[in-house]
């Protein structure tokens, strides 16, 4: 292991805060060494999966991160949407929309994912809800027995350290785990208009993670002493010197070595410095390159849709449908509610000063609130109809901002939103003005519309195609608009209106010719500027032999495979009404726990 200059110097920045933060030596492995399992990619999942492993002292583990390390701001939780537009970010665009992101840059959507240690929890917002119970049992009655609510709890809070006072007695929630979780511990009267707000409407404040996810909250954030505690922070960083833990970073995978005949996952083909390597694993490969990475890799490996391959000169070992099954969150950010008083919302001014940067030295302050997010509420609209009561498919996140307030343009380059459209709509409104908004976003959390990813080419270097297909499905349309509407009931509320909260209502650009705030006018809108909540999940679904869309077991073993396994975000079969980070770590847990018993006689 060695620091190189460049680590030296971005961690000179970052001191540790205790004993079990400090940055993660690169290991530099040899052409043709050989590991008991080659971890791909340091992520949210690929993390936790090599900690864990290596708890076994006897195995040997690799972990190969195509990124380098994190930084004094990547650390900050409100710089979150900053991140996008560094090379932490793989910076995915999506194929053009029908029905999404007509009016953003190049009329394509952008779809950050994390290249870094700790890879999309380092660009991620924070934000940790795990979602509805029946999501997990319906992953059961698709046929991946292990999965209900009841058997993944558990491994929620295994790797949950509570600092919520009030939560650390909850039967849902753990202690003494790697992940800490906390509130942000700045408010102001935001926080407690939208806790009126809520009530007002008939709504408990409540623990999203806990009995009931319909209700009003202060987001639950991955948060350490008011800074970002990404998955590498927490689950790498503690046991840094672990002698049979190797991490590689900057190292960039590219194939899967498969035994063509045997079809047995021998290792992976690797590039670092300029130079290409190979690595064997005496047990298994795990991809926990992300719904993306990984999806790819396998396809470029010869796993993956037969005649997609074909038309691309790849040798086609098994045909499975890798790529499809492609769910996210989408979200409608353009709105922007203004108030009549200061010292409520957060502009990037207020952001930059020095009193806001002197708070956040002392874990304190506007610059601690996760990715902006300042409350979370959930809710079931009519389209909900295959949804039992108590199970939500409207999400709306308030942001102690607005895009109106984003005056230095960072908001607006991760989002792909052009200056043009940025000054035809809030151009005319007065500074004072753009700095006292805040915006209620709502998710829609219960997607119907399904994409999909393929390859552009045989070449790794060439982005995939991504075609996410938001709003495909009719109904996704409307209920997408019913959260504009509950939006605006919560703005309506005495809470809200105590600061004369209003809409700004200059419309938006091609939507011009109807009725602002008419049903038509939204749904022209939505269509405009919705953004990615980035949550892209499904592209290797989990499910059993006998589903032909599945590509990986319920043990995640990709079938008609040995000895190569899948665990991350793209196993998950249907999305669950949750930000996906959670439910990531979780998997990676469990599967830890899937792999250890596989191998259990022969450790
Ligand atoms: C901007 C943004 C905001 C988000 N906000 C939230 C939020 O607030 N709350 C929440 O719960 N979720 C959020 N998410 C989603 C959440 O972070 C992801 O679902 C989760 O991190 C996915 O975990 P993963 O392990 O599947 O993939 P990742 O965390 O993306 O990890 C994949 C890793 O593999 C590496 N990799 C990929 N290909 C290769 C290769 N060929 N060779 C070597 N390494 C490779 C990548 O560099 C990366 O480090 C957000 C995501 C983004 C991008």
């Amino acid at each position: 292991e060695r620091y190189n200059i460049f680590d030296i110097w971005t961690n000179l920045f970052r001191p540790p805060q205790n004993e079990n933060e400090g940055f993660i030596p690169d290991y530099n492995p040899k052409n043709g060494q050989e590991y008991d399992f080659i971890v791909v990619g340091a992520g949210s999942a690929g993390c936790v999966v090599a900690n864990r492993l290596s708890e076994v002292p006897q195995w040997k583990v690799l972990l190969l991160e195509s990124g380098g390390n994190e930084n004094y701001f990547s650390d900050i939780p409100i710089f979150a949407p900053f991140l996008s537009i560094t090379p932490m970010n793989w910076g995915y665009t999506s194929e053009p929309e029908q029905k999404a992101c007509r009016d953003l840059r190049g009329h394509v959507c952008y779809l950050p994912r994390g290249k870094v240690l700790g890879g999309s929890s380092v660009l991620n917002f924070l934000i940790y809800q795990r979602g509805h119970p029946d999501d997990y049992n319906d992953w059961v009655r698709m046929g991946n027995d292990g999965w209900s609510y009841e058997e993944v709890l558990p491994y929620f809070k295994k790797s949950e350290n509570i600092k919520i006072q009030e939560l650390k007695n909850s039967t849902y929630h753990g202690l003494g785990g790697y992940l800490d979780i906390d509130h942000a511990p700045y408010s102001s009267s935001l926080n407690t208009a939208f806790r009126e707000a809520g009530e007002e409407l008939g709504y408990e404040w409540n623990d999203p993670n806990g009995e009931k996810l319909i209700g009003f909250s202060k987001p639950q954030a991955t948060m350490r002493n008011g800074k970002r505690c990404s998955s590498s922070k927490a689950f790498l960083e503690p046991i840094r010197f672990r002698r049979n833990l190797k991490v590689s970073k900057h190292s960039t995978v590219t194939r899967i070595i498969i035994d063509p005949f045997t079809n047995i996952a021998k290792g992976v083909e690797f590039i670092k410095n300029n130079k290409r390597r190979k690595v064997y694993a005496r047990r298994e490969v795990i991809l926990s390159a992300g719904s993306i990475g990984s999806a790819q890799l396998l396809m470029l490996s010869g796993v993956g849709p037969k005649e997609h391959l074909r038309e691309l000169g790849i040798n086609n070992l098994v045909n499975l449908p890798v790529g499809y099954n492609l769910q996210d969150h989408v979200t409608f950010s353009g709105n922007a509610f203004i108030v009549n008083a200061s010292g409520l919302c957060i502009n990037d001014i207020t952001a930059a000063s020095p009193s806001s940067a002197a708070a956040y030295m002392m874990g304190d302050g506007p610059l601690t609130i996760p990715g902006g997010a300042a409350g979370l509420a959930f809710t079931q609209t009519e389209f909900a109809r295959d949804l039992a009561p108590g199970r939500p498919d409207i999400e709306l996140v308030m942001g102690a901002g607005s895009l109106a307030g984003d005056l230095l343009g960072i908001i607006r380059s991760m989002l792909g939103i052009t200056d043009n459209w940025y000054r035809e709509v809030y151009g005319s409104l007065p500074l004072e003005d753009r700095q006292r908004s805040f915006s209620l976003n709502p998710i829609l959390i219960r997607p119907r519309s399904v994409g999909r990813v393929t390859l552009r080419s045989s070449n790794f270097s060439d982005q995939p195609k991504i075609h996410p297909n938001y709003f495909e499905h009719p109904d996704d349309l409307q209920a997408m608009k019913e959260g504009v509407r509950f939006a605006q009931r919560v703005i309506n509320t005495n809470g809200f209106q105590r600061f004369g909260t209003r809409l700004h209502s200059a419309p938006f650009p091609n939507c011009e010719g109807f009725l602002f705030n008419s049903d038509e006018y939204w749904e022209c809108a939505i269509m405009q500027t919705s953004i990615t909540l980035d949550h892209q999940v499904g592209t290797c679904k989990m499910g059993p032999k006998s589903d032909p869309t599945a590509v990986v077991s319920p043990r995640l073993l990709v079938h008609g495979m040995q000895r190569l396994r899948v665990v991350d975000a793209s196993v998950i079969p249907r999305i669950p009404a949750s930000h996906t980070h959670a439910p990531v770590v979780m998997i990676a847990e469990k599967a830890s726990d899937l792999i250890k018993e596989d191998w259990e006689g022969s450790i």
